[in-house]
C-alpha cells in the first residue's frame, strides 16, 4: 500500500517560507505585489483569481485584480498590461486564461514583461526553460518537482515517464525534470501501448487531462506516482490516475485533491518573489 505524497503538508512549509521572505522584502522597503487581469467571467478563472487573492493576502503579499468586461478590445487589454509593466509597485502580472474570442492569447502572453511573467508563458521564459537559464516558469510543473523533493524523493538518476505534452504542464516539466538529472521519457494521448512505457517508470507523472487513465497494470510495483490531472467528472474532481487501484502498486502516490494542486498557488507567489530579484531587487 502506497504512502501519500502530501501536497497540503508541503504547501504549508512552502507558504511559511514565502511569508518569511515577504517580511524580509518589506524590511527592505519593498511590498511584493501581484496583479491579476481577468477578462470576462469564465467561472473557473473567477475562482482561481479569488484563490490567488486569498493566498496573497494570507502571506502578506499585496494583490490587485483588474476585472475587465468580456467585450474589452484587445488593444485595451494590452494597454492595461503595459501600465502594469511600467508600474514599479507591481512585481508579478498574470492574465487568467482562457481569454474571450477576438483576443489573441499569443499577443497577450508576449506583452507581459518577462521578469514579471509569473505564469511563465512569455516566449522568452519558454526559451529560458529549454536552455536551463534563470527565468519565470509555470507553477504546476514546479509543484510536481517541489512535491517530490520536499517529500524526500531523489529525482536524479531516476527514469521519469511524463504522460502529457501540454504547454502548461507536460512540456515545461520535461525540462525542469531534466535539470534535476532524471532520465525522461515523454508519452501522450496518442502513444500506442502507453502501458509498455509507463511500466518502466521509477517516477510516473500524469498530466494528460483524462480521468483515471493510469491503471494499476500500467505502474511498476514500487514506483512513485505524481498526478497533475484535474478532471471534472459526475463523481467530482479526479486526477489522471485511478488512485484506488494504483495505490496498491505504488510506493508513493499523490492524491487529487491534496497533491500537486495544493502547491500551485504558493508557487505563483514564489514566482512573484523571484520576479523581484529578476527586476533588480536584492535581499
Ligand atoms: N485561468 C486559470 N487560472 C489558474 O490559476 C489556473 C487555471 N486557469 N487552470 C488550471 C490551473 C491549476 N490551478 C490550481 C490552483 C489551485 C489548486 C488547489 O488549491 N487545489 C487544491 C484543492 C482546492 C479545493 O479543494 O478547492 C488541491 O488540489 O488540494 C489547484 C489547481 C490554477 N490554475
Amino acid at each position: 500500500m502506497a504512502q501519500l505524497l502530501d501536497g497540503k503538508a508541503v504547501a504549508k512549509i512552502l507558504k511559511e517560507e514565502i511569508r518569511e521572505e515577504i517580511v524580509q522584502w518589506k524590511e527592505k522597503g519593498i511590498q511584493p505585489k501581484l496583479a491579476v487581469i481577468l477578462v470576462g467571467d469564465d467561472p473557473a478563472s473567477v475562482v482561481y483569481a479569488r484563490s490567488k487573492q486569498k493566498v496573497s493576502e494570507s502571506l502578506g503579499m499585496a494583490f490587485e485584480l483588474f476585472a475587465l468586461p468580456g467585450s474589452t478590445p484587445e488593444a485595451d487589454v494590452l494597454a492595461q498590461i503595459e501600465k502594469l509593466n511600467e508600474d514599479q509597485s507591481v512585481h508579478g502580472i498574470m492574465i487568467e486564461l482562457p481569454l474571450p474570442k477576438g483576443i489573441s492569447k499569443e499577443k497577450i502572453m508576449a506583452a507581459v514583461r518577462p521578469d514579471k511573467d509569473v505564469d511563465g508563458v512569455h516566449p522568452i521564459n519558454r526559451g529560458y526553460i529549454l536552455s536551463g537559464e534563470e527565468g519565470l516558469f509555470p507553477a504546476t510543473p514546479q509543484s510536481c518537482i517541489e512535491l517530490l523533493l520536499r517529500s524526500g524523493v531523489q529525482i536524479a538518476g531516476k527514469h521519469t515517464v511524463i504522460v502529457g505534452r501540454g504547454e502548461t504542464v507536460g512540456k515545461p516539466l520535461v525540462f525542469l525534470i531534466l535539470k534535476h538529472n532524471a532520465t525522461v521519457t515523454i508519452c501522450h494521448s496518442k502513444t500506442p501501448d502507453l502501458g509498455a512505457f509507463t511500466r518502466q517508470a521509477d517516477i510516473l507523472i500524469a498530466a494528460v487531462g483524462r480521468a483515471k487513465l493510469i491503471k494499476k497494470d500500467m505502474v511498476k510495483p514500487g514506483a512513485i506516482v505524481v498526478d497533475a490531472g484535474i478532471n471534472e467528472t459526475p463523481e467530482g474532481i479526479c486526477g489522471d490516475v485511478d488512485f484506488e487501484a494504483v495505490q496498491e502498486a505504488a510506493d508513493l502516490i499523490s492524491p487529487v485533491p491534496g497533491g500537486v494542486g495544493s502547491l500551485t498557488t504558493a508557487l505563483i507567489m514564489r514566482n512573484v518573489l523571484k520576479g523581484i530579484v529578476l527586476q533588480g531587487g536584492k535581499l
